[in-house]
């Protein structure tokens, strides 16, 4: 039995405590952001290859190629699919999209969809005709379908449809084919780009993020969201960084860039729709900006660090840029004035800003120049946000100048390190750092095997070090699950918080985990007696002050059951409690196969000044007192 007595001391909790970290790693396009046609413009490819085609194949006779157009619909896509139609067609021909591995078909959904096209070597006689956009199986079942008129032109128009689905289907193998009859264009070559449907958008917003993804994460009701990451932050090399004017303004102006993880990124989700998002989530951003370091082990040579900084310099826009676009005046700051023409006139929230990412990787750099060189001018002209340096995985920060007072640390391990840790934050002097724990998660059973999923006694370990973060909440102000989100078939890195498939989403154990602590959150911490690392149960009382209520969590690493008494400093006026608990069997997990294979369930139990409570094995409890 453990006892547990608290005071009424102790200190606040932060609001930012518990939110969501994020990168294009197998979750941005075909993931959070809505667009449900892959390569729809032929980003970043090259013409003639079997890559450029991907997702897309042709439907009857017609000849599909990537071509690199004779008159580019913008500089920034240079690439068009070729539709050759063979003279004396008749049937049916055209071409399909396969989605991102799949594309759901839901009942009452309106899709969205538009297309550039042109003819670049229209006929004396023009021709007028009606292409047929369809979603269809991948066996050729129509389940929607609109006409989309068309008129032979050299120049590049836009055309714009929508259909409604009328049914549901399970099966995600579907397509987006674009049709048209053969006789109507046999001869003709036809020239598309930006080829685009989307689903309802959540917020309804246009070119917006999937809903039941943004759902599930509203769900944990987190305080912030890092982006845009990690690593598909820093580019392989500085001219492949995530660019952040290269991902504001038109769809057709967005290039795209090569990712980090192996894949293209379209950009589609970018800056504007990262901040819109996350205003109408309630969320704050925690910002990360290119330090001049890459992924290659390059740094930027000092001397050029204030062309990133700064100076724009060839189209390349500095950080401070950024920063304006984010927060500038849109009456007097030209980049603000980009937010405005976007629809957001007003600036958005943003309190924190990142300076890199796992900066460590570079031997000297960081600490040499590259910090000082973005901290001090970033500070000077923005000096109200509050600047993250980053670090490795211990609260032993590296010396830097000048001192930052916010520091991120990263750490993936194994259940042990995490039981074992769960002091880690108590054990630090507090000398005004204040610490991120921007990454962390179980990666690996205890003997090193990996994981594909997130499984139970990984996820109580997290809880265990969650509870020194509740704890030590006078110096932990955010933390964060790493990786959020894994789409099922494009996967880059295991285990993530959440996987997906085109229409299911699955909440693993450790989602469970992050949304107790985060939705338990409340806004003081009561100094209780505490634990060792090494014994098996760990506990954290929080308080929601303006609702009267107590939030007891417990936690148990150990397979099997023990008793916590708490001793409360009063005697709570209402004497049933309500909890809830996530509870499994050693090694389970929630897959795409048993995807509620642990959920957290809730119970009641008797509340007075004393409460004996029988934790389970394996399982996170909190109990809800209301005085
Ligand atoms: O290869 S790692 O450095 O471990 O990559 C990790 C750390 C990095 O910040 C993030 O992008 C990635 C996975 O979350």
């Amino acid at each position: 039995t453990f006892d547990v007595t608290f005071s009424t001391a102790g200190h606040n909790v932060p609001s930012t405590l518990y939110g969501l970290m994020y990168e294009d790693i197998n979750s941005g396009d075909g993931g959070l952001y809505a667009e449900l046609i892959q390569n729809r413009a032929f980003q970043q490819v090259t013409p003639g290859t079997s890559t450029a085609l991907t997702a897309w194949a042709a439907l009857g006779s017609g000849k599909i190629s990537v071509v690199k157009s004779s008159s580019p619909v913008s500089p920034a896509l240079p690439n068009a699919l070729s539709f050759a139609v063979p003279s004396g067609t008749t049937s049916t021909v055209g071409f399909t999209n396969s989605g991102f591995f799949g594309i759901p078909v839901t009942a009452g959904w309106t899709y969205t969809g538009s297309f550039y096209y042109r003819t670049p070597s229209p006929p004396a006689t023009k021709v007028s005709g009606s292409f047929t956009a369809d979603l269809r199986s991948t066996g050729g079942t129509v389940f929607t379908s609109t006409t989309v008129p068309f008129t032979t032109s050299a120049t590049w128009q836009q055309a714009t449809f929508t259909f409604t689905a009328s049914s549901t289907q399970t099966s995600v193998q579907n397509l987006f084919a674009l049709s048209v009859g053969g006789s109507t264009v046999s001869g003709l070559t036809m020239e598309f780009t930006l080829i685009s449907l989307f689903p309802p958008t959540f917020n309804g917003r246009t070119n917006g993020f999937r809903m039941d993804l943004s759902e599930t994460l509203l769900d944990m009701k987190p305080a912030f969201f890092r982006f845009p990451g990690g690593n598909n932050l820093e580019g392989e090399t500085a001219a492949d960084r995530w660019a952040w004017e290269n991902t504001v303004g038109d769809l057709v102006d967005r290039p795209g860039r090569v990712g980090d993880w192996g894949y293209i990124n379209t950009d589609g989700l970018g800056l504007y729709e990262y901040l819109q998002w996350i205003e109408d989530m309630d969320m704050e951003p925690i910002m990360a900006v290119y330090a001049g370091y890459s992924l290659n082990g390059a740094s930027v040579a000092s001397s050029d660090m204030q062309t990133y900084v700064t100076e724009a310099i060839n189209q390349a826009s500095p950080i401070e840029f950024l920063i304006n676009f984010v927060i500038g005046d849109a009456s007097t700051n030209a980049q603000a004035a980009i937010r405005a023409s976007m629809g957001h006139p007003d600036p958005f929230t943003l309190n924190y800003i990142e300076i890199g990412n796992e900066d460590f990787f570079s031997p000297t750099t960081y600490a040499d120049y590259r910090w000082a060189d973005l901290y001090n001018a970033l500070h000077a002209e923005f000096p109200q946000l509050h600047y993250i340096a980053t670090s490795a995985t211990s609260g032993n920060v590296p010396s830097l100048s000048p001192a930052p007072t916010y520091w991120d640390l990263h750490i993936y391990s194994n259940p042990n390190f995490f039981i074992n840790g769960a002091f880690n934050f108590d054990i630090l002097s507090r000398n005004g750092l204040q610490f991120f724990q921007g990454e962390y998660a179980t990666t690996t059973q205890n003997n090193g095997a990996a994981l594909q999923y997130p499984f139970i006694d990984g996820s109580i370990a997290e809880a265990a070090y969650m509870a020194g973060f509740d704890r030590n909440s006078d110096i932990v102000f955010a933390a964060s699950y790493a990786p959020l989100l894994n789409h099922v078939s494009s996967t880059q890195w295991t285990p993530d918080l959440i996987t997906f498939s085109p229409n299911t989403v699955i909440r693993s154990t450790s989602y469970y985990v992050q949304q107790l602590f985060s939705l338990y959150k409340g806004d003081f911490y009561l100094t209780s007696t505490t634990n060792t690392a090494s014994t098996p149960v760990q506990w954290s009382v929080t308080r929601d002050t303006s609702a009267g209520q107590y939030f007891l969590k417990v936690i148990n690493t150990a397979t099997s059951a023990n008793t916590v008494v708490f001793t409360l400093p009063f005697t709570p006026s209402h004497t049933t409690g309500t909890g809830t608990i996530l509870t499994a069997a050693s090694g389970t997990q929630n897959t795409p196969t048993s995807p509620n294979a642990a959920v957290p369930s809730s119970f009641s139990f008797t509340a007075g000044k004393t409460i004996m409570y029988n934790t389970p094995g394996l399982s996170l409890s909190v109990l809800v007192v209301t005085d």
